[in-house]
């Protein structure tokens, strides 16, 4: 079979994409890849990574906002149209799935023109404007949350789950937190904001740390790439305790959250299905600037089981944080309770059933 993927701008939307490919790669290696994103979307960089044949087109998102940006973005759309159908004729893909991120809306409208079978994967509980838009087009609309389903045509729709979630629970034991200075032994909080990292996270990170040396458990935290040197230059001043390991970004995720105990973090909908995969319990601070609070409905999926607890951005500080770790990590009871709370809420075949949903449709 040959696939085209699409999905990039963040984490959210590109790890999905690579997980199914690395399942379908393993399961069926005859299978070819094209993988369209943007240069400027973290897509140029964790694509290039991989053994994966990477195209680009320029586009940008619309602002919900009237504005002549948005002029340009038509413009753009129908030149990124354009290029992709060139693109889609050259390769001949049986099937073509976007992931989300704007970057999916040229590649899978032109598909759908051409006659090409297209299916979008919605992470999210809430959609957003391009998966909308294409849903108009496409074959099939996979979703991961059921309330998700109501904003699609109902006979697309196909509760799938998000491949990252099967990718976690194969991830085997490699001794990824020795590798950062901490202990095998030890309960770990692993913290982060999101694919890019988050400012209200850090500051409140930052201002915990000498709280953080006399506690039992030890911190795995990720600032984002862009806030990493800004943090490190506040971590000198403040002193990082021997519990605390700090890095701007890690490309080993599934093995390192095999690891942890606790995690803390936005609630971003692919995340949420890795901790939920693993039976992870959390700590999730959604971030109040996405699109219709997408990420507090996200959050809410756990936290109406008791897989999570929530604490708004308003409320978060350095005693709030370190309140709602010393619960779960110092109270085993608790720790066990949402551990099997979350584990309940996850759909670990899912990267099986995407492949079952877009199989059938190359095949008909
Ligand atoms: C600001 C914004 O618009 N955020 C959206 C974006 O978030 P974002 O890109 O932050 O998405 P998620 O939290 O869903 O996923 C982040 C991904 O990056 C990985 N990771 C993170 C840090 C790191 O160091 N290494 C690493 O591999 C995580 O394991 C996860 O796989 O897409 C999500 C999925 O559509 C949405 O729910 C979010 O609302």
């Amino acid at each position: 079979m040959k696939i085209v993927v699409s999905g990039g701008g963040t984490g959210g939307h590109i790890y999905p994409a690579l997980a199914l490919i690395r399942t379908i790669k393993e399961k069926h290696p005859e299978t070819s890849f094209l993988y369209i994103g943007t240069e400027k979307g973290l897509e140029s960089k964790l694509v290039t990574r991989e053994d994966i044949p990477f195209r680009s087109i320029e586009i940008t998102g619309f602002k919900r906002s009237i504005s002549m940006e948005n002029v340009k973005t038509v413009m753009r759309f129908l030149k990124g149209v354009k290029e992709c159908k060139k693109m889609l004729k050259k390769f001949k893909p049986d099937v073509v799935i976007g992931t989300g991120g704007y970057v999916c809306g040229p590649v899978v409208y032109a598909a759908a023109k051409l006659g090409i079978p297209t299916v979008i994967h919605e992470q999210n509980s809430v959609p957003g404007l391009t998966n909308k838009f294409l849903s108009k087009y496409v074959e099939k609309v996979a979703i991961c949350f059921e309330e998700a389903g109501s904003f699609f045509p109902e006979s697309k729709v196909v509760l799938t789950g998000n491949p990252r979630a099967s990718e976690v629970v194969s991830a085997k034991p490699s001794r990824a937190l020795e590798s950062f200075g901490l202990s095998e032994n030890k309960k770990t909080v692993l913290i982060f904001g999101g694919s890019r990292g988050a400012r209200p996270i850090n500051e409140a990170v930052v201002q915990s740390l000498s709280e953080f040396a006399s506690r039992p458990y030890q911190v795995l935290y990720i600032t984002g790439d862009v806030h990493f040197e800004q943090v490190q230059r506040e971590v000198e001043a403040a002193g990082k305790p021997e519990n605390v390991a700090i890095l701007p970004f890690i490309h080993n995720m599934p093995e390192v959250l095999v690891e942890c105990d606790l995690v803390v973090s936005r609630a971003g909908a692919t995340t949420l299905a890795e901790l939920t995969a693993l039976g992870v319990p959390s700590v999730l601070i959604p971030s109040p600037y996405v699109t219709n609070n997408h990420q507090e409905k996200n959050a809410r999926s756990l936290t109406d089981h008791g897989a999570a607890i929530m604490l708004p951005e308003k409320e978060l500080n350095s005693a709030s944080l370190l309140k709602n770790l010393d619960d779960v990590l110092l109270n085993e009871k608790e720790w066990e309770r949402m551990k099997e709370a979350a584990a309940h809420l996850g759909i670990k075949d899912a990267s099986e059933r995407l492949y079952a949903v877009m199989a059938e449709l190359a095949n008909k």
